[in-house]
């Protein structure tokens, strides 16, 4: 066994929660061989649930779970931490966008943008799941002035999940057989995931597609649009999807990308693909050493240029509304 891994997640007694913190203490993150604490952070009047919670993970008996803590003070749950997952945070309820939360959730990643900065091990990775994901990490970022900006990331995994999923059904192929694909920008209506540079077996997946049509109006508004069917649906938002997008973002982050292929990750722009520079916005990256490096040199067709800068437009917009909060 080696040295073992500390990792936070916040909101650990919520939806998300309750599924990513079974599968983390399971080794699904670094493997069977890799011992983690868990450091669970809640708000005061849901540390009886996560109580309840920790009996759970105690009853489970795994392995590879070396210790829980938890607690309400993120100072002290933050402390020496290698890997945050930040999942704490309002959901939307039915009829809302994502960035209506802005000022609801905002503030969560102030603080705990600064406690990490204060207490965080050299080596931290931040990874955004609370909503609006790539704002809030732009949040967290920008109040963890000692900590660098590549050691944050938001969510878009579930995003690029999703439209493989899609993708797999309407080519007839198996997910395993689809490579590079991209979802560029906010995890919002605004998104855009991107097929022309995918591959199916080794061939332009667009191309094998051959159906613009579906692409415009079937696959990219059912990708965009699945967190709010979901909603309709089940009557909240996704949770178990949402975890296992967490663990397969962070898990790729830490242990790299497979060779010849690439994920969806939101960072801080360095004004690739011409969007504006300090944006977290979702691009494609491959990782190695717990480093990320964007995909350069894709082909930007007329209508992906549209969608990308349309995408990046709507995250400036949240960049100056939380400017105007105070929040950055
Ligand atoms: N990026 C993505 O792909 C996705 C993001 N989400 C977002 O993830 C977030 C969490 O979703 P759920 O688990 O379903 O919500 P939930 O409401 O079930 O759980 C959220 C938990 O966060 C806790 N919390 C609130 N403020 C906190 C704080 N300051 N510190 C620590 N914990 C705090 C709450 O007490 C609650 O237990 C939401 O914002 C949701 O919209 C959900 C699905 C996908
Ligand atoms: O749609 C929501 O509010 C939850 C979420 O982010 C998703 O499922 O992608």
């Amino acid at each position: 066994m080696s040295t073992p891994i500390k990792i936070a997640v916040t909101g650990a007694a919520g939806q998300i929660g309750y599924s990513l913190l079974f599968r983390i203490a399971s080794g699904a993150l670094f493997g069977a061989d890799t011992p983690v604490q868990l450091r669970l952070l809640e708000i005061t009047p849901a540390l009886k649930a996560l109580e309840g919670v920790v009996m759970e993970l105690d009853d489970c008996a795994f392995p590879t779970l070396d210790s829980v803590e938890i607690g309400d003070d993120a100072d002290h749950i933050f402390d020496g931490v290698n890997l945050a997952l930040l999942v704490g945070a309002r959901p939307r309820a039915k009829g809302m966008e994502r960035g209506d939360l802005l000022s609801a959730n905002g503030a969560i990643f102030t603080a705990q943008g600064q406690a990490l900065n204060r207490v965080a091990a050299d080596d931290v990775r931040i990874g955004v799941t609370g909503n609006p994901a790539n704002t809030n990490a732009l949040i967290a970022m920008s109040n963890a002035p000692d900590i660098p900006a590549s050691r944050f990331s938001a969510l878009t995994r579930l995003d690029h999940n999703r439209a493989l999923g899609q993708l797999a059904r309407k080519a007839d192929v198996k997910v395993g057989e689809i490579r590079r694909m991209t979802v560029w920008g906010n995890h919002s209506a605004t998104q855009y995931p991107d097929i022309y540079n995918a591959e199916i077996a080794g061939r332009n997946a667009a191309e094998v597609v051959n159906d613009q049509e579906w692409i415009e109006n079937g696959f990219i508004p059912t990708v965009a649009g699945r967190g709010a069917a979901i909603i309709d649906a089940r009557g909240a938002s996704s949770a178990a999807s949402a975890a296992s997008a967490t663990i397969d973002a962070a898990r790729d982050w830490l242990l790299g990308t497979p060779e010849g292929d690439w994920v969806s990750m939101a960072v801080a722009s360095d004004g690739s693909y011409g969007v504006p520079e300090g944006l977290v916005y979702s691009y494609p990256v491959t990782t190695s050493g717990g480093d990320w490096e964007i995909v350069q040199g894709l082909e930007v067709n007329p209508f992906s240029r549209r969608k990308m800068d349309a995408t990046a437009a709507e995250l400036s917009e949240e960049r100056a509304a939380v400017a105007e909060l105070g929040l950055i």
